[in-house]
């Protein structure tokens, strides 16, 4: 088509990038799954479940909102927390609006007031996210807003329960409220930016992440070696390695006689059959590297952080 005239007959239609930040637990992948109607990212009630940073692109008549995921901001201890730290603030360059949410049911600490810092100094739109109000009374969640609001100037406010979904829709107004005159940048039929294999390491992560507590949930990676789709069958052949940091940890998550990652497996395999719609044949392997975490070139290798 004529580019001019293509131009012209979208003249009318609104673009931007949204990034939603927030300590670590805040809501925010929950917040992004609610907007999208669809599982797109994974959550837990482990801190820093976020490990990607991602877009998930919602297109509607009209305009196009592209929410920025990031890992929770947090004091770092180790390379991997470095690493998910600069790739949650670099996502507040460059882009239209920063979603600052703050849980409704937890009092703002100087974790908020540090993601807050951060936010003043965005060259963005800023809007305030009171998240969780499900979990908190009418009261706790003026007295929690109110707080909040000190922590910046905000162009906007509102209060959102991703659980029940209440003020979702709100939630998307208001970004889109600031979005201005922009291009499609991503195809109708495109709801994120990941890669499938990316999305299944992430699937199967999230089962350890709710199956393990202690180190478990930090010391893992996950990686997908193999994706084939057999056509003759309608399923999909994956096969997926699980990195821990210690052989003791390795006992852990394989269990007793195996049992522990045949229901990670059986969790997963039922997820990815949602997913993608058909059959899932999975294999999961579990191996050794040592101190990963402490490595940067494996983290990027896993795709952790700025890997994407
Ligand atoms: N009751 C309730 N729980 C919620 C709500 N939103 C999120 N949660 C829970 O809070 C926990 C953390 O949610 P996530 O969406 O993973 O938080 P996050 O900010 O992405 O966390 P990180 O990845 O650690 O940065 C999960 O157990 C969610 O189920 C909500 O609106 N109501």
């Amino acid at each position: 088509m004529d580019e001019k005239l293509e131009h012209d007959g979208e003249s009318s239609f609104r673009s931007g990038f949204v990034t939603l930040v927030g300590r670590p637990n805040a809501g925010k992948s929950t917040l992004i799954n609610a907007v999208m109607g669809k599982k797109i990212a994974i959550t837990s009630n482990t801190a820093q479940t976020t490990r990607h940073r991602f877009r998930a692109v919602l297109t509607r008549p009209g305009f196009q909102l592209v929410m920025v995921d990031t890992p929770g901001l947090h004091k770092p201890h180790d390379a991997l927390g470095e690493e998910l730290n600069t790739s949650a603030l670099k996502a507040l360059e460059d882009v239209d609006v920063v979603a600052m949410l703050i849980d409704a049911s937890k009092p703002i600490g100087t974790g908020d007031e540090w993601v807050a810092e951060h936010v003043r100094g965005a060259k963005a739109k800023r809007i305030l996210v009171i998240t969780k109000t499900d979990l908190a009374s009418a009261d706790e969640i003026e007295k929690q807003r109110l707080a909040a609001e000190s922590l910046a100037d905000w162009d906007g406010v509102v209060e959102v329960s991703a659980e029940t979904g209440s003020n979702v829709e709100a939630f998307v107004d208001l970004a889109e409220s600031f979005l201005p005159a922009g291009p499609k940048w991503f195809p109708d039929d495109m709801d994120t930016d990941q890669s499938l294999e990316v999305i299944i390491a992430e699937f199967i992560r999230e089962k350890i992440l709710r199956s393990f507590r202690e180190e478990i949930p930090h010391a893992i990676g996950v990686v997908t070696d193999e994706l084939e789709y057999v056509r003759a069958k309608d399923m999909y052949r994956i096969f997926a390695v699980v990195y821990v940091e210690r052989e003791s940890q390795k006992g852990m998550i394989i269990g007793k006689g195996g049992s522990a990652i045949k229901q990670v497996g059986t969790q997963a395999r039922e997820d990815l059959e949602q997913l993608l719609g058909c059959k899932v044949f999975l294999d999961l392997t579990v191996k050794v590297k040592k101190n990963w975490r402490r490595d940067l070139t494996q983290i990027r290798r896993f795709g952790y952080g700025e890997g994407l």
